[in-house]
């Protein structure tokens, strides 16, 4: 089972110099794919237990289109193991302009995790 959202990054979150986003950013967006998960392999939206690894490989920054996937890699009786990953796959490009962007190809790998989630027993 694999559950994939994108999203444009607002300007809003600008957090650092570069236009960098914080790293809890990613972790937001890992939060929902992971729920989006947890509701159609178990029909509840699920709790995150925790990160096993966090890997913040590349910046995120505002104006990028990202991709966020998450992977169900190991099923136990209440807890799923997810492969999670953030990859760009548009970026803007201000020497070229104030709007103008681009595609990424490939993507830029961004931000990669190991998680679980936990979710209620059946009755
Ligand atoms: C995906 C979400 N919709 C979005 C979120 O991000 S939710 C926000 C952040 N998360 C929370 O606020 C959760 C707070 N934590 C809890 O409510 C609980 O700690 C818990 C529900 C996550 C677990 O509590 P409990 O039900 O008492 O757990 P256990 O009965 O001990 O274990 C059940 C299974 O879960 C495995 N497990 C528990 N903790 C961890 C952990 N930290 N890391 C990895 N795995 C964990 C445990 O091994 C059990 O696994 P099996 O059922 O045997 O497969």
């Amino acid at each position: 089972m694999t559950v994939t959202h994108r999203r444009y990054v607002p300007y809003s979150h600008a957090h650092y110099a570069g236009s960098l986003v914080d790293g809890a950013y990613a972790l937001g967006l890992f939060g929902d794919v992971a729920t989006e998960v947890c509701i159609r392999t178990d029909g509840d939206e699920g709790l995150f237990a925790g990160y096993s690894d966090v890997r913040f490989v590349a910046p995120v920054r505002a104006g990028d289109v990202v991709e966020v996937t998450a992977r169900v890699t190991r099923v136990g009786t209440r807890s799923r193991t997810l492969e999670l990953g953030c990859v760009v796959v548009c970026r803007s490009r201000p020497d070229r302009g104030e709007s103008a962007a681009q595609v990424c190809d490939p993507p830029i790998v961004a931000v990669t995790a190991t998680g679980t989630v936990v979710v209620p027993p059946v009755p």
